[in-house]
């Protein structure tokens, strides 16, 4: 009972939030529902009454009996439309609930734990989907309904107190059976078998997806999909289907005792319309009234999406609470809630101050501090390096190289603060990026699966500036330097909407690009992030889809372009790395060389044994001008 409550109270406190105004309009809208539906009945019973004793009222109580009954359909369209408007206010503010709570962790460990991530994926279906589109809709019309029946129940207790409790008692045990149904019907649906539903999904969406449906052709995997779907989809709902079942006897049950109680409702109202205790005009008014209360009975689909409502939306207030965030929006939240709603209704443009976009940090190269840090992803056993220790000094190039697996990728998510080590210390300047903002901030990273945006092209390379709310103008500037340094010019010139174009052929004017040119998009996004004051550049392997002369082009050019900032180049092609003033042989035990290209080539190991082997394959290619470049040293 109490967290019910608790859900309750909750529930309203967002809903008054998101719009005083709307759910005062609304409120009053019920009132006037109930009032009309107890006029017309207790009205009708009156002129029929008034009708019977030749009575000049009859023509006062029709006009009354015609007013309730106008005031229903216009009361019902306001209410829909109010109801609409309130709808747009409360997605508004979950969308932003929901974007703060997935934001909040400094790292990204909670979007990689199975459990939270269908939490997060479950409650954000919701809010795409029909039903959480109409959730207001749904709570209000059941509103409206109990205020219908309220107004049976007051034009029945009129003539007997009795018989309106017994009907009301009989109406609400049929929406408590078959609401307790529903319950057990959504609880499961949330909290059974998510994982497993996750997955079918996601098996079910592949055919839809352009990548997967390149191979499923290809590999001919349609019926093994097909068949997979099917039995991870039954593994997901064979114990939901057993509850429900068992759920939906009681609901029966319930059902079973409300058709009778009703049916002695109605026996005792036509006893006393036959033995005359009851007179014609309130036999009308009682028997109607009985009718309405209908409304308080079982309501089925609206009924579902209204508990459907409530329970979301104490989801996002758990979750949030989970990271540690109160129910409602922080204070930067509102105001971006504030400029959406600005944006959405019209009501003028963004007009926020500029001190709520990210701080600009400090434009100079910065140190970057590994220290004896053991690392290990939440969801294994085996740590990925332990005692690691790694110092660079601001504005030095250095590469990082290693087998497959060893942990590169690893140790640049923990410079960038997504993970903090199990024991020891990263930081940069100084500063900790695991729980600093700012330090974070400091450091530009291009991973090697990174995102590829289906915004315009100007996004894709401008983000880190648009982060920082720059003007439209030097935007594009920057956009355009960095393309350019980034050798990806001939990108935009191949564009048929130049910067305006959406690079995903999905969209009417769209467009993909070749694995090459992504890569230059995303190394000019690296640029734009030092102009936008990052000190630490990274890049994890960016340049694998370009051939092996472009790479080393582009890796030349962009020590030039970029120096005066701690660059770190993590790859497997040591004709490129070998540009680095420094080289770090990653092996797992940590840091097993370090030094210069020539330096690590003359000391013979690990690194010298990888260079001859890669030189040794480009030259029994006869890879020409290419062999030259990874044999140069050899
Ligand atoms: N999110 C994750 N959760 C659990 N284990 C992970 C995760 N990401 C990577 N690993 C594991 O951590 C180890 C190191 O992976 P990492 O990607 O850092 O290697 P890498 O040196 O960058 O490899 P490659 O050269 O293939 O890119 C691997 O054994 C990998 O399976």
């Amino acid at each position: 009972m109490r967290r019910w409550v608790g859900v309750e109270r909750h529930f309203w406190r967002m809903m008054w939030r998101s719009s005083p105004p709307l759910v005062l309009t609304l409120f009053v809208i019920i009132a006037l529902r109930g009032l009309g539906i107890w006029l017309m009945v207790h009205a009708s019973g009156q002129a029929l009454e008034a009708l019977t004793e030749h009575s000049d009222r009859v023509w006062f109580w029709l006009v009354l009996t015609g007013i309730g009954v106008g005031i229903e359909p216009l009361a019902e369209a306001w209410q829909a439309a109010a109801s609409v408007a309130l709808q747009r206010r409360m997605s508004r503010q979950q969308v932003m609930l929901l974007a703060e709570a997935a934001n909040a962790p400094h790292g990204i460990a909670h979007l990689e734990n199975p459990e939270t991530r269908a939490r997060f994926t479950e409650i954000e279906d919701y809010l795409r989907g029909m039903f959480g589109v109409n959730a207001m809709f749904a709570v209000w019309m059941v509103l409206g309904y109990a205020a219908i029946g309220l107004g049976g129940f007051v034009a029945v207790a009129q003539w007997s107190w009795p018989l309106a409790l017994w009907t009301l008692l009989a109406f609400r045990l049929l929406h408590t059976s078959w609401t307790g149904y529903l319950d057990v019907t959504l609880r499961d649906l949330i909290e059974e078998g998510s994982v497993e539903r996750r997955q079918a999904d996601y098996l079910r969406s592949l055919p839809l997806d352009r990548g997967a449906g390149k191979e499923l052709r290809l590999f001919g995997m349609t019926p093994w999909l097909l068949r997979r779907y099917a039995e991870v989809w039954t593994l997901a709902f064979t114990g939901v289907w057993r509850r429900r079942n068992r759920a939906v006897r009681g609901a029966f049950v319930g059902a079973f005792v409300t058709a009778a109680m009703l049916a002695g409702s109605y026996a005792w109202a036509g006893h006393a319309a036959w033995t005359g205790s009851l007179a014609i005009g309130a036999a009308v008014t009682v028997l109607q009234g009985l009718m309405q209360m209908a409304a308080l009975g079982a309501l089925g689909d609206i009924n579902v999406q209204a508990i459907r409502a409530r329970f979301y939306e104490n989801e996002i207030r758990q979750l949030r609470a989970c990271f540690g965030l109160p129910s409602g929006l922080s204070s930067r939240g509102s105001e971006a809630e504030e400029a959406y709603r600005n944006r959405s209704e019209g009501t003028g443009p963004d007009t926020r101050p500029r001190a709520s976009v990210a701080t600009r940090p400090a434009a100079a190269a910065a140190a970057v501090d590994v220290t004896d840090a053991t690392f290990t992803y939440p969801s294994r056993a085996e740590p990925v390096f332990r005692h690691l220790d790694l110092h660079i000094p601001a504005g030095q190039s250095v590469a990082v190289v290693g087998v497959n697996g060893v942990g590169k990728s690893t140790l640049i998510k923990l410079l960038c603060g997504l993970y903090p080590p199990d024991s020891g210390t990263v930081r940069i300047d100084g500063r900790d990026p695991a729980v600093d903002d700012d330090a974070r901030r400091r450091v530009a990273t291009i991973f090697q699966d990174f995102v590829r945006y289906q915004l315009s092209l100007e996004t894709n390379v401008a983000l880190p500036l648009l982060a920082l709310g720059d003007d439209a103008e030097s935007v594009r500037h920057t956009a355009d330097r960095a393309l350019r340094d980034a050798a990806g010019t001939d990108v935009l010139t191949r564009l048929e909407n130049n910067w305006d174009t959406i690079l995903e052929p999905g969209y009417a004017g769209g467009t993909d690009l070749s694995g090459g040119q992504w890569q230059r998009v995303a190394l000019a996004r690296a640029l734009s992030a030092v102009a936008a004051g990052a000190g630490v550049l990274v890049l994890d392997e960016p340049t694998a889809a370009l051939d092996v002369r472009a790479e080393a082009e582009i890796f030349s050019r962009f020590l030039e372009v970029t120096r005066g900032v701690t660059t770190i180049l993590v790859s497997h092609r040591l004709s490129s790395v070998r540009h680095a003033e420094r080289i770090v042989v990653l092996g797992p035990d940590g840091v097993v060389q370090d030094g210069s290209h020539d330096e690590l080539l003359a000391s013979g190991g690990p690194y010298a044994e990888m260079f001859r082997l890669q030189a040794a394959r480009f030259a029994a290619a006869g890879a020409g001008p290419i062999a030259e470049l990874a044999g140069e040293n050899s």
